[in-house]
């Protein structure tokens, strides 16, 4: 069984690898996606922690932050069976104790922070990126592992580590889907069966896209914006927060001209739950 720290001299005193140590961290409520990513953990480094923690500072206040899934038990069986070294699942009040007149230094995530998914949910990633310098900070991993299913919050992980210089090595593992196509999350589990079949066409979107990769960066937006538009006319219908076509490192958008790596970036509500997903591309130049 894995080592349980909740508070930080637990995980002080759990903290002890023999070895280098992967960190993988979560909000919990883990499935599928969750499992590969512990797994890649594994195959990187000799120790493997899982953190699981809700952060109320990346959520906005119209957000669920109340309903969002806490499943503790079935969560610690998941990283049992995939051989967890610890588990690092503090309170609100052990990442955040309260401070004099409630100030408190965060991360800002700068130009970068405000677009895309950041344009939806402003001050989410002041949010992620505060957590995951505490979470570095008092695990000291070697290693972090992250879906690319979160690409933009991939990208400014990467871009905070670079420029705070911290001393840890970030590594991102492929998105992981249901048969149909649709990206696992644990936001999943809020849509009814109708809401569903209007939530794979966002991962239908993304194929269509790709499958136009050779035809330049606008035909691609087209043919994923095509199938969108059927969604938005469903029962239920998809409202569409964004699809953009963006620089993979920047989330800068890419004119028609681009050539080179691209992500092809998609969000939207059905019903109450927010869905993001993703699919990388490679756009070849004319004379190739
Ligand atoms: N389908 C997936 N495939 C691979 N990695 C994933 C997948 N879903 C989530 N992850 C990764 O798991 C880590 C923890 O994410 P998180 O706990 O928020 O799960 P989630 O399913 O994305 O939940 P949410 O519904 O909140 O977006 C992140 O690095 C995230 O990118
Ligand atoms: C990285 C993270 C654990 C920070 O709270 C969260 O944003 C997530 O689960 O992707
Ligand atoms: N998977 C990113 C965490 C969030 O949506 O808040």
């Amino acid at each position: 069984m894995p080592v349980i720290a909740r508070t930080r001299e637990e995980l002080a005193a759990a903290r002890a690898p023999d070895g280098t140590l992967a960190l993988v961290p979560t909000m919990g409520a883990l499935h599928e996606g969750h499992r590969s990513l512990l797994r890649r953990a594994r195959e990187l480094a000799d120790v493997v922690a899982v953190s699981i923690f809700v952060n109320p500072l990346q959520f906005g206040p119209n957000e669920d932050l109340d309903r969002y899934p806490r499943t503790l038990p079935e969560d610690i069986e998941i990283c049992a069976a995939e051989g967890v070294d610890l588990i690092f699942a503090p309170t609100v009040d052990v990442m955040y104790p309260p401070t004099a007149l409630g100030a408190r230094v965060t991360v800002d995530s700068g130009p970068m922070g405000t677009v895309v998914e950041g344009a939806c949910r402003p001050g989410h990633f002041d949010g992620v990126l505060t957590v995951v310098l505490k979470l570095f900070n008092l695990v000291r991993p070697d290693i972090a592992v992250f879906g690319e299913k979160d690409a933009q919050q991939l990208a400014m992980i990467r871009r905070m580590v670079a420029d705070l210089n911290v001393p840890v090595q970030i590594v991102g593992a492929p998105t992981v889907r249901e048969t149909d196509g649709l990206a696992l999350s644990s936001r999943n589990r809020y849509l009814s069966a109708a809401e569903r079949l209007t939530a794979v066409s966002l991962s239908m979107a993304l194929r269509a896209g790709a499958e136009t990769v050779g035809d330049g960066p606008a035909k691609v937006v087209r043919a994923a914006r095509t199938v969108l538009d059927g969604a938005i006319a469903a029962d239920p219908p998809l409202e569409l927060d964004y699809l953009v076509l963006v620089d993979p490192e920047t989330f800068q958008e890419v004119d028609d001209a681009h050539t080179g790596p691209a992500v092809l970036a998609v969000a939207g509500r059905v019903g109450t739950t927010h869905l993001i997903d993703n699919v990388p591309l490679l756009f070849g130049s004319a004379s190739e």
